[in-house]
């Protein structure tokens, strides 16, 4: 039976996956953000809904029942206990979906990006672990500058990420992306022809 090759892409904030999720998409793979899933939990998934207002308190729940982001954030970076709180409530369903999308994806190449890749189980279900790492700098003012988050907010996301050493250390491809996309791309290409 065919199967998917699965390329799990992790990276801290900032750093660049989305410029290799769209290269990898560029190049036919199909694309799962778990981020994007999160999202569409939050806002579509009654279920999920009714779970995090239970635990984190009607004020993140807008009128029309979607989970408020920057409010829900707002409690949970910054506090590891109550991030893991939203993780453990949020993940299953999350590796769920991510999941059913991949049974669907026959012998296609699968890019899997979720900031805790290696925290969780989906990481060996990959076949392969690529890193994006730039200097902490360059995210720093990434953040601030294309994100327009203020000094506090982007720290706060950082700290709630293990250290870019940590997903190195287990990464069979490492991406730098302080220079130009087109290095980007180069780098990109060289593990996309390994696979
Ligand atoms: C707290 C929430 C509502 C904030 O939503 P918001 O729209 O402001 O941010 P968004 O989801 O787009 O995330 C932006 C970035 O924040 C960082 N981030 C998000 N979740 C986490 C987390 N659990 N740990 C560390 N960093 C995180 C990532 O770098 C991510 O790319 C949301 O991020 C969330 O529910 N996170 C917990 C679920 C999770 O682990 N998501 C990551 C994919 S599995
Ligand atoms: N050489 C480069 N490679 C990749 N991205 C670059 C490069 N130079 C500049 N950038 C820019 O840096 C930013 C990186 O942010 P991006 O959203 O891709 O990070 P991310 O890792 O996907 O973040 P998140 O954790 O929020 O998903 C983008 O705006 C991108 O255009």
């Amino acid at each position: 039976m065919s199967r998917p090759t699965i390329i799990g892409l992790t990276g801290n904030i900032a750093t660049g996956k989305s410029a290799v999720m769209r290269l990898a998409a560029e190049r036919g793979a199909l694309t799962i953000d778990a981020d994007r899933v999160v999202h569409e939990l939050l806002d579509g998934d009654p279920a999920i809904q009714a779970a995090v207002a239970e635990a984190f308190g009607p004020e993140v729940r807008r009128a029309d029942g979607r989970i408020d982001r920057a409010v829900l954030g707002g409690l949970v970076f910054g506090d590891a206990e109550r991030l893991r709180q939203l993780e453990a409530l949020l993940h299953p369903a999350v590796r769920a979906e991510i999941g059913r999308r991949v049974a669907a994806a026959g012998d296609r190449v699968v890019m899997i990006e979720a900031i805790k890749l290696l925290e969780g189980p989906l990481a060996a279900a990959c076949d392969a672990i690529w890193v994006t790492a730039c200097a902490p700098a360059t995210q720093m003012a990434r953040l601030r500058v294309c994100r327009g988050m203020d000094e506090a907010a982007a720290l706060a996301r950082v700290a709630a990420q293990a250290p870019q050493e940590e997903k190195i250390a287990r990464a069979n491809v490492v991406i730098r992306t302080d220079g130009l996309l087109r290095e980007t791309e180069a780098q990109f290409d060289a593990a996309w022809r390994q696979i």
